[in-house]
């Protein structure tokens, strides 16, 4: 059995979603849960908030993760992060990675955010958005995480105790066997860990197979996807659901360049309220204000939006006047209250926009985790909360095309 542990609560449901559609039947556990599973899955997704917790915290959370996988009957271990290796000097992707190596008594991984379907690619090391370097991309202007190098070697060494090496596109394409090869001279050569280039899905393919044998691997979704396919034998998911008809809202706290695209054609067609961060700061009335809003515009076609969203020039004016980690926590505040009252008051669809966002949604909802549902962009599925019909989209600040809000809500029936 294969037990996912992913560092937030979208790269979880990406992940699991992936697992879903390659056949395999999986579960997302919102945190470490503090009793057993009784449901029988081939695959356990634990989401945690551990991206950018200090270290220690990330650390911890990862190993009480992998223990309670280890106890409910896994054999293999994922740790999921961004496909956009959201991380800085101090971590958390290398000391996690080294802490679950240590653990699992292993020497070697595999270092893979390629998620091709989104445009997330690797060639001699780099990692690509699209056809631009990741540090030539947006994310060099992330609000918590700015990535300013693309070199993925230099990145993990940076950040983890060992040595990175490199396993060419040229040594991938000659198949599993070659970069199993290629696996062992690395370890011989004192490496611990290999990123491995892929350009596009087959590389990923060659990968599943060569790390089959693996206690841990690492990467983004791109990667699992073939893991599961090969361990299902290549079967489809077949029960994916939709939400029932209801209260939907949509709570947007990503800047990404995608999320601003996405607010910006969504603000167009339905009601939209701007979450200023001056008064998430400042007014304790805020959160009632918000949902007084929210609640006289429920009642159209369309889902009012909550947004704080803003582009990146502004994103910096806001962080040098509030500071950065106050500006993020009153934010993300806001929207976990703002989350909670409108759940009690009848919301049953919540689309979230957000990583962070998403994860202090979901942990204020308080739902131990989620049954699968059918996806609404690459790596985006409907979840459906495991103790009451809640169903919720967590999108990645960089998933989906630009009318992912009007169409998530399109595939409500
Ligand atoms: N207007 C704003 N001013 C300052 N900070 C903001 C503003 N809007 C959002 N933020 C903060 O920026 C952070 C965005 O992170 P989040 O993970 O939610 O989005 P993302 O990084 O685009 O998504 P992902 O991690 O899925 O790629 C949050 O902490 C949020 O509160
Ligand atoms: O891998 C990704 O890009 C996403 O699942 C994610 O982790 C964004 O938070």
């Amino acid at each position: 059995m294969l037990g996912v542990i992913a560092d937030d609560f979208t790269g979880a449901s990406d992940i699991a979603s992936f697992l879903v559609e390659n056949g395999l039947s999986a579960v997302q556990m919102n945190g470490v849960p503090s009793e057993p599973l009784e449901a029988q899955v081939d695959a356990i997704v634990i989401s945690l908030k551990s991206r950018s917790n200090p270290v220690e915290q990330a650390i911890e959370q990862s190993l009480k993760a992998l223990h309670w996988l280890q106890e409910n009957g896994c054999n293999q271990f994922y740790f999921k992060y961004c496909s956009t290796f959201d991380s800085t000097e101090k971590g958390n992707i290398g000391p996690v990675t080294d802490a679950l190596l240590a653990e699992l008594n292993a020497d070697f991984t595999v270092i893979t955010p390629a998620l091709p379907v989104n445009g997330r690619t690797i060639f001699n090391g780099y990692l690509f958005v699209g056809e631009q370097l990741l540090s030539e991309s947006g994310m060099k202007n992330h609000p918590i995480t700015p990535m300013t190098d693309a070199n993925l070697m230099r990145l993990m060494d940076a950040q983890a105790q060992g040595k990175t090496g490199l396993v060419a596109y040229s040594d991938v394409i000659k198949g599993a066997d070659n970069v199993k090869a290629r696996f062992a001279q690395l370890k011989a050569d004192g490496y611990r860990y290999a990123v491995v280039d892929a350009v596009d899905n087959s590389q990923l393919a060659v990968l599943a197979e060569a790390v089959a044998d693996f206690k841990l691997v690492t990467g983004g979704s791109g990667l699992g996807a073939y893991m599961a396919a090969r361990l299902s034998g290549g079967k489809q998911g077949t029960d994916a659901f939709v939400p029932r008809k209801g209260k939907t809202v949509v709570l947007s706290g990503s800047c990404s360049v995608m999320t601003n695209a996405q607010v910006n054609a969504y603000k167009v067609i339905a009601p939209s309220y701007y979450l200023d961060v001056e008064q998430a700061i400042s007014n304790e009335n805020y959160v009632d204000e918000l949902y007084q809003w929210v609640t006289e515009n429920l009642g159209g076609s369309l889902a009012p939006m909550v947004y704080a969203t803003v582009p990146a020039d502004q994103l910096k004016q806001i962080q040098n006047q509030f500071g950065g980690d106050k500006a993020s926590h009153a934010i993300e505040q806001v929207f976990a209250k703002l989350a909670e009252k409108l759940k009690a008051n009848g919301v049953t669809n919540f689309i979230t926009a957000g990583g962070e966002t998403s994860s202090i949604v979901v942990q204020q909802l308080g739902f131990s985790g989620f049954h699968i549902g059918k996806q609404i962009a690459p790596g985006v599925p409907w979840l459906k909360a495991v103790e009451e019909p809640i169903y919720l989209a967590l999108k990645s600040g960089n998933f989906g095309k630009e009318n992912f809000f009007e169409y998530a809500q399109g595939m409500i029936s």
